[in-house]
């Protein structure tokens, strides 16, 4: 476990050593060195860090031979493209899965957000987290603007409506053409709202998780499909093949 002393790292831990088919090996914080892990010792690496971390610590995993399945937020197109490149020069069977939540109500959200963005003018993105996260928008709030994007390029849909002409930064950071407005307030967890309107309706997709264990039964399942799965997988839609 990288991050193993986190809010996430907890968690994962206390739930691996509950799982009777799984084995924490290693807890690795800030300060120790990844490459000290070998193949020989572990088979996957669950990786909750921080966005400054985790892009270097999969190369050093994917170095080892050894399989990630990656929490950590603050991914880029550039480094994504440059662990799947790593990845097919190493050649091997190693397997990474980044998920920017593995929790099933946000899994799920963002697919039904992706399927309704083709038949509404508008959307927006709010993500509401607790206090110590340290980026923003969310991965999670990323990923969905990017499905949401996609779905409605597919569609020919063009650019949501919106008159502003000064005040831009009250209208949240534009991903990929969405607006993604992110709170930060005490006793929150991890939360999103994705608005769609028409001429008179709005649908509203909702997703809470009060609760780090909401996460846990996403982590487990990818721990356990990692190493079924060469190169680089990203969403958990693709392991529960929602596709
Ligand atoms: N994909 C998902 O479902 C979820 C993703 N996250 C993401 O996971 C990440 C961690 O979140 P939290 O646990 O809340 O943060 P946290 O700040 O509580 O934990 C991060 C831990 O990583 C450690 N760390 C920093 N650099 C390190 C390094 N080089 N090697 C090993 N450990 C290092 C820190 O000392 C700290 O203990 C964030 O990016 C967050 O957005 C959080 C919740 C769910
Ligand atoms: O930092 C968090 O807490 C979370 N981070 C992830 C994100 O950025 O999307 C997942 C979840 O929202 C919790």
């Amino acid at each position: 476990m990288l991050g193993a002393h986190g809010r996430m790292g907890r968690t994962v831990c206390e739930a691996v050593d509950a799982a009777p088919d799984l084995e924490l090996v290693a807890r690795l914080d800030a300060g120790d060195d990844v490459a000290s892990l070998t193949s020989d010792a572990v088979d996957v690496a669950v990786d909750f860090t921080v966005p400054g971390a985790t892009e270097a610590n999969v190369h050093a995993l994917v170095d080892a031979g050894i399989h990630a399945v990656v929490g950590t937020t603050g991914w880029t197109d550039e480094s994504r493209t440059s662990v799947r490149e790593h990845l097919g020069r190493a050649g091997g069977d190693v397997g990474v899965l980044l998920a920017p939540n593995f929790g099933l109500s946000a899994v799920l959200a963002m697919r039904f957000a992706a399927q309704a963005a083709r038949y509404f003018e508008s959307v927006e993105v709010i993500e509401l987290h607790h206090p110590e996260k340290v980026d923003a928008p969310s991965g999670t709030a990323r990923h969905t603007a990017a499905a949401i994007a996609a779905a409605r390029a597919e569609a020919g849909l063009g650019a949501a409506p919106d008159a502003t002409e000064a005040g831009w930064d009250a209208r949240g950071a534009d991903v990929d053409g969405v607006r993604v407005h992110a709170v930060r307030l005490r006793g929150l967890v991890a939360h999103e709202e994705i608005l769609l309107g028409n001429p008179g309706e709005q649908l509203v997709i909702r997703q809470d998780s009060f609760d780090r264990a909401s996460f846990m039964p996403g982590v487990l399942l990818g721990i356990r499909e990692v190493v079924r799965r060469p190169g680089l997988t990203v969403g958990l839609e693709n392991v529960l093949e929602l596709g």
